[in-house]
């Protein structure tokens, strides 16, 4: 097959790779995905594949695959990314994508900050899911550490399109050492289809700051669908109202969870540079006329 071209970005420092495989029939496949991450120049967190719509009303439809090659249903920081490259290809602010989770709208603003309406959140212990019955996920059983004083527990859990849990802190969120029970909580039997890991303290009037083991990518620099989770967490615990500011490593996120029941992410993307790439197996170009 014919490659594909696409664009190495970030958002917040959460690695995106936008691939254009419209009016094409192949899907980038696991084998790429692994193999464009095992690339120092390439490596990223999800690969958000665009391709031509199914549905009619809307614009396209975007695939979203995890650095391990599995797929996922929802990527906010990525999502801002697509909306970037698409609006400056097309002079467009305002597109409507499907996913596999559904429907999205997203706009680029006057300033360059791109908003994408992730959506309503959900909340049963099936559509997250859990592998139980727990009746509130405000606060769910589970604990990691030693049984009489653990290091986590209690999570507020939550499903954006895909699993999150989010462990609330009081101590600073670089105190707790996520690489290490990140992916002992993302594989964790509670979670039949794995989670992302957020652990998250109040860090002033709604305002939040975050750090996540994402399911599939490991330790990243933001996560726009953990920053939702977390704002929808916080509100429904009674930790912030409803529009909250979000400090993720790789910087701020607002997130606004609308009367509608939707929630909406804004933040920043950046294009690094372009080239293309074999979808089957993950070769890869830069372009020449592209940036360093
Ligand atoms: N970085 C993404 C989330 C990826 C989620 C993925 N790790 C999964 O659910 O498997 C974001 O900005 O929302």
């Amino acid at each position: 097959m014919a490659r594909a071209p696409f664009a190495k970005m970030n958002g917040l420092g959460n690695e995106i790779i936008v691939a254009d495989m419209r009016s094409r029939a192949d899907r980038v496949t696991a084998t790429a995905a692994v193999a464009l991450n095992a690339d120092p120049a390439t490596k990223f967190d999800q690969i958000m594949a665009i391709h031509d719509a199914r549905t009619p009303g809307t614009d396209w439809f975007v695939d979203i695959l995890n650095s391990d090659g599995s797929s996922a249903q929802a990527c906010g920081n990525g999502m801002r990314c697509v909306v970037q490259a698409l609006a400056a290809e097309t002079g467009r602010k305002m597109f409507t994508f499907e996913t596999v989770a559904g429907i999205l709208n997203a706009e680029e603003h006057a300033d360059g900050t791109i908003s994408v309406d992730m959506g309503r959140p959900k909340f049963g212990w099936r559509e997250i899911p859990l592998a139980e019955e727990f009746r509130d996920t405000r606060a769910i059983e589970l604990q990691i550490g030693p049984i009489d004083a653990p290091v986590l527990h209690s999570p507020s859990v939550v499903s954006m399109g895909n699993p999150h849990a989010i462990f609330w802190v009081d101590r600073d969120v670089w105190s707790y050492e996520l690489d290490r029970f990140g992916p002992l909580l993302e594989n964790h039997p509670v979670f039949p289809e794995r989670a992302n890991i957020t652990i998250a303290g109040v860090t002033g009037a709604d305002q939040l700051t975050i750090r996540t083991w994402e399911r599939g990518a490991g330790l990243t620099k933001a996560c726009g669908s953990a920053a939702c989770a977390a704002a929808v967490a916080a509100a429904r615990t009674r930790r912030t109202g409803r529009q909250v500011s979000i400090i993720a490593p790789g910087g701020p996120l607002s997130v606004e969870w609308r009367g509608d029941d939707h929630v909406v992410l804004t933040g920043p993307a950046e294009w690094e540079f372009s080239g293309s790439f074999d979808p089957a197996t993950g070769t890869w170009a830069r372009d020449t006329e592209s940036a360093a």
